[in-house]
């Protein structure tokens, strides 16, 4: 059966709290891994302000994915193939909005207040592009004055493998990094605590079925490989990546933490929210074959707003809320998500279910919507000032960064992506 977006939109749950959710009505229900006070992890459903325990209720859900709802992670889950995560979908849609099966799934909800959130997948392999064409010019600039855009970034998706290890979920603090860089005045390189800690607002990439070695993914199929989507902080040491990235890019200024937001917002739950890629601007090169799909230019991007906000000691001792320091569209990517795909699996690489790609950063052309610190305080030029009176050019000890996304269509409920956050502890 396929998917039925206009039927979905026009039903309401039993579950009180998820009428008029902004993050998680019913027509959201994104996979994640969740444990109640006293149990074990396992996967769930968030639903309004509870979870859904969805391996409590295997016996309910289609059979081809049963054995893999039993697992602790959502690897075995997402390797089924597309029409099975398909049919899950209409199950969880069909046991959390027809009253008559209300008595058999209601014991299996938990307030998600009272539940842990784990990572939704054992991460084999972690890759950050650099689609954000805006935040490529800015930074580029920073780094490489005269040379801003380097010529290869409008043919090739540019990108890096990052590290799978320091991939955390929301909450998780991270730990002020320590490393290697050569202050400006210095004759002789230090090693010492960051001094230029930044965050980057990204969207995650979650892989479901992967490719076999030496296979290239087509680009027309790329979408079928996609699990779905969540917010990614790819925290950076500014100050320790411009010492270190020549010439083999990011290394330890980008390895030490990666939050991510732990609820996999499906592609499935996406597909109302998928728009037209904007055109490249006149004069740019046409991609090569492999990278261009016409249903892909169609609907490719993702009408999804993002947001970055921080919330210092200060600010929470006096009492203010979180401060929005920008805002903008995920329409703000160079690359599409299918065309990423694509580029990794061109030369035959083989990715893997629960591998996670990060889009790069996306920066909208103006400062109300730059996803780094680096360009709204332009490398410290022109520092941010806060509701609280305080200044920041780059993080200090203390601070809290949030990221939030929210997806939005005409005739659709929004759906959030929910909690990205995490908070700068001082280095060790
Ligand atoms: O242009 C550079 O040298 C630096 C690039 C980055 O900071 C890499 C990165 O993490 C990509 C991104 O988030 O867009
Ligand atoms: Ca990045
Ligand atoms: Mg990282």
């Amino acid at each position: 059966m396929p998917l039925d977006h206009t039927h979905e939109a026009a039903a309401t749950s039993w579950v009180e709290s998820a009428r008029d959710h902004p993050v998680f009505p019913v027509q959201n229900l994104p996979l994640g891994i969740f444990a109640p006070a006293d149990g074990r992890p396992r996967i769930g459903t968030a639903i309004g302000a509870c979870i859904l325990d969805l391996a409590a209720l295997a016996e309910r859900l289609p059979e081809a994915v049963r054995p893999a709802l039993a697992a602790p992670t959502l690897n075995a889950l997402m390797d089924r193939p597309p029409a099975e995560r398909v049919a899950l979908r209409h199950a969880v849609f069909a046991l959390l909005t027809d009253p008559a099966r209300r008595a058999a799934a209601e014991p299996c909800l938990h307030a998600a207040a009272d539940c842990t959130l784990h990572l939704p997948f054992a991460i084999g392999d972690y890759t950050d592009f650099y689609v954000g064409i805006h935040h490529a010019t800015n930074i580029g600039r920073q780094f490489r004055p005269d040379n801003p855009l380097l010529p290869n970034y409008k043919h090739v998706p540019i990108g890096y493998h990052g590290r799978a290890s320091s991939v955390r979920p929301s909450g998780v603090p991270v730990v002020r990094p320590k490393g290697q860089r050569k202050p400006p005045e210095a004759e002789q390189p230090v090693y010492g605590p960051c001094a230029r800690l930044d965050y980057e607002l990204e969207l995650g990439v979650w892989i479901a079925q992967g490719n076999e070695p030496g296979d290239p993914i087509a680009i027309a199929t790329a979408g079928d490989h996609v699990a779905g989507f969540c917010l990614l902080n790819d925290w950076s040491a500014r100050d320790l990546q411009a010492w270190e990235y020549q010439p083999l890019g990011p290394f330890l200024a980008k390895n030490f933490h990666t939050t991510v937001s732990p609820w996999v917002i499906t592609a499935e739950a996406l597909a109302p929210f998928r728009a037209a890629q904007p055109p490249r601007p006149a004069g740019d090169p046409a991609p090569l074959p492999y990278l261009w799909d016409a249903g892909d230019q169609a609907r490719g991007a993702l009408a999804v707003d993002l947001e970055v906000l921080i919330s210092t000691a200060a600010m929470r001792a006096a009492g203010l809320p979180p401060h929005r320091l920008s805002h903008g569209p995920a329409t703000n990517m160079y690359w599409t998500v299918a065309q990423i795909v694509a580029h990794h699996a061109s030369n035959g690489c083989d990715l893997r279910p629960g591998d996670l790609l990060g889009t790069g950063t996306i920066s909208a052309p103006t400062p109300d919507g730059y996803g780094s610190l680096m360009e709204l305080s332009t490398g410290g030029k022109t520092p941010v000032t806060l509701p609280s009176g305080e200044t920041r050019s780059f993080l200090e000890d203390g601070d809290e960064v949030i990221l939030a996304a929210t997806a939005r269509a005409a005739g659709f409920a929004p759906i959030g992506f929910g909690e990205c956050r995490a908070t700068v502890l001082p280095a060790r």
